[in-house]
């Protein structure tokens, strides 16, 4: 069986990756599709703490400084030893470090900024790294950096503010991914 797809989910840090990418995960592995399209969820940042793939924690923004090609080394190793069949979700705020071939769809979540500032608040997040991400969503950033990276036919933009919307994005993006693993499945019997 081909490889599944890889889907980068990524916007502003609180507009709901990680909390969309869970009930993507979940839902692909309990969805009634024959065969089977898991997605496995990566998160990216997590990854980044757990493995060490870092130069050390910056104190002023409260962030690791992320090591790109240990980052990158590591991804690929689990984009090559995933099962046949499997997909994956690169859950991260930022998306121009992965390969250009990497990607068959990357989403950006978008929340309007109020919205945005009091997820982060409630988050305890320092006023800098508010401030910071609040400009950024304002001055879609990531919009841009994805637009920028990538052709513009795979990338899309969410909105994510409300329960609905991520129950929606997460139909959507199963819907996509069905229809992805259709189109693979005809140009690999077109080339025989
Ligand atoms: N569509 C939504 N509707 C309502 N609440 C949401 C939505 N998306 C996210 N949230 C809430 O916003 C907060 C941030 O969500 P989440 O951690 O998923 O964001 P994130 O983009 O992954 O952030 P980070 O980049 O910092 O990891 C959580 O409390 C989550 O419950």
């Amino acid at each position: 069986m081909a490889p599944g797809p890889i889907i980068v989910l990524t916007g502003t840090p609180g507009t709901g990756k990680t909390s969309t990418a869970q009930l993507l995960a979940s839902s692909s592995s309990s969805s009634s599709l024959s065969p089977p399209l898991p997605l496995q969820h990566i998160n990216v940042g997590e990854l980044i703490r757990d493995k060490a793939l870092h130069d050390g924690w910056d104190e002023e923004w409260q962030s690791w400084d992320v090591n790109e090609d240990k980052v990158l080394d590591e991804l690929e190793r689990i984009i090559d030893d995933r099962p046949d069949g499997e997909g994956l979700i690169l859950d991260w705020h930022t998306c121009d470090v992965y390969p250009e071939r990497w990607p068959d769809l990357v989403v950006v979540l978008r929340c309007d900024h109020a919205l945005l500032w009091e997820r982060l608040e409630k988050r305890n997040y320092p006023m800098n790294k508010i401030q910071e991400n609040n400009e950024s969503e304002i001055m879609q950033v990531v919009l841009d950096e994805a637009q920028a990276s990538y052709p513009a036919e795979i990338v899309v933009e969410l909105k994510s503010e409300t329960p609905e919307d991520m129950e929606r994005n997460v139909e959507r993006i199963l819907e996509w991914a069905k229809v992805w693993r259709e189109q693979r499945a005809r140009e690999a019997e077109e080339e025989g």
